[in-house]
């Protein structure tokens, strides 16, 4: 993997980081990476997720999903840290995109809908909570337990939970004796991609697991004191840098469709882990080449307020243009879907330094285990460094439990400080028909 910052230099865009910054910063970067070796070597809560590579036992997952192996698709009920790293490895790697269908949200006709498209005897159940309480996660699982009853399929022969020592979701599985997989000690949902939460679905699917565990341990290799020597430190440097002058969105706009979930899973890294006292870049989502012809406009001529991220592998499998029959599709001869998609990555990026705008460039060899593995890690890394550079707690979300809380109060129909400010908010509807 490598990062390209040079079309985020000042030199080259406004906002943009001037070099004498980033020497500056790079002393910066020398003591946050020694805190964050020191937390590594304790443990210490959020740290620890940095030494996933090492500390997950691949065989363990192996064995706890051997008796759905012969699962033809599966199906993740968690949500957050506990559905976007499985969702992002099985778009990336699966060698059938729809074999792993992910129930994190409770929009009720989407489960409905996703429950009747499924045969659910060839169907694996992936039920993942950290905590074991949250209400989505709960909730579908009882839904997804009962379609399963109603089909005549045994749930508790097709299923793996990952869950905590305790909490709802621990008692369900000690009760019915399912086979579980414990969460990581001292790793926040977000940050667990690489451990039972993320590689379950993967190892059902065939997914070389051991692989994607192979690259972070390459990308914590590659972790050192100075930003010109680790990829990761030069991506959060250059980020933290960029919002310091501004850029409070990052748009993340990976070149691959199967990288799509990538900038979801990246989304929720950079929010919860980043968006606090004030601050923290806002992630907005794109996807090359597509977005080009939509949200494009906006980075080059809004305002001067964000950094595009490109992601991109640089070997893929090609699709050959067919020979084209008419003179002004003549550019089109002989080239193939990669060289064009290379073309558009290439033409984008340089399009936003021409126009002053900051762009900064992470590149993988190709979309496989290693590489993908890779770049997930040096992406957890890359935004523990812009937390220690931010002085923010990176492992905490605070500010997500508030509507945790309202709601299972309002669902329970209690009156609480919650409460009280859903029904005193302020309202001024315009065309109202009738009060809910
Ligand atoms: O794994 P769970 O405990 O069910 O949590 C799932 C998600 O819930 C919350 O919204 C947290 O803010 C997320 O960080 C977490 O990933």
């Amino acid at each position: 993997m490598h990062v390209d910052i040079g079309a985020a230099l000042a030199s080259a865009a406004d906002p943009g980081v001037e070099r004498a910054t980033l020497e500056d910063l790079d002393e910066r970067v020398a003591a946050a990476h020694e805190r964050i070796e020191q937390g590594r070597n304790d443990d210490e809560f959020g740290y620890a997720s940095l030494n996933l590579p090492d500390a997950t036992d691949a065989q363990t997952i192996r064995n706890a999903v051997d008796p759905v192996a012969d699962a033809e698709s599966v199906i993740t009920v968690g949500i957050g840290g506990s559905a976007l790293g499985a969702k992002t490895i099985t778009e990336a790697l699966a060698e059938d995109p729809d074999s792993h269908v992910v129930l994190d949200n409770v929009d009720p006709e989407h489960v409905r809908r996703t429950l009747d498209g499924l045969s659910l005897a060839d169907t694996a159940i992936n039920v993942v909570s950290r905590s074991g309480t949250t209400a989505e996660t709960l909730a579908n699982f009882l839904v997804v337990r009962e379609a399963y009853e109603d089909r005549g399929v045994d749930w508790t022969e097709r299923i793996v939970v990952t869950t905590g020592e305790s909490g709802p979701l621990r008692a369900l599985a000690d009760q019915h004796d399912l086979p579980t997989l414990p969460v990581p000690e001292g790793v926040p949902g977000r940050f667990s991609a690489l451990s039972s939460v993320g590689l379950v679905p993967p190892a059902i699917l065939g997914i070389d697991i051991e692989g994607l565990l192979t690259g972070g341990r390459a990308a914590a290799d590659d972790l050192a004191p100075s930003l010109y020597d680790s990829p990761a430190y030069a991506y959060g440097a250059m980020a933290y840098a960029l919002e310091e002058e501004g850029a409070i969105v990052n748009a993340v706009m990976p070149y691959a469709e199967r990288l799509e979930s990538f900038g979801e899973w990246f989304a929720q890294l950079w929010a919860e882990s980043l968006g606090k006292d004030g601050r923290g870049q806002t992630p907005a989502r794109a996807l090359g080449a597509t977005d080009q012809h939509s949200q494009l406009q906006l980075y080059r001529a809004g305002h001067r307020d964000k950094v595009v991220t490109f992601v991109r592998p640089r070997e893929r499998a090609d699709v050959p243009i067919p020979e084209p029959d008419h003179e002004d599709l003549s550019y089109l001869a002989g080239t193939d879907l990669g060289g064009l998609i290379d073309a558009e990555y290439e033409a984008t990026v340089a399009s936003l330094p021409a126009a002053d705008r900051p762009a900064l460039e992470v590149e993988i060899d190709r979309l496989d285990a290693e590489n993908l593995g890779e770049l997930l890690y040096a992406m957890e890394a890359a935004c523990v460094l812009v937390g220690e550079l931010a002085d923010v707690e990176t492992f905490t979300q605070p500010a997500v439990e508030w509507g945790k809380n309202a709601t299972r109060a309002l669902i329970r129909g209690e009156d609480t400080e919650e409460t009280a400010v859903i029904d005193d908010r302020e309202r001024l509807r315009i065309g109202e028909t009738e009060s809910l």
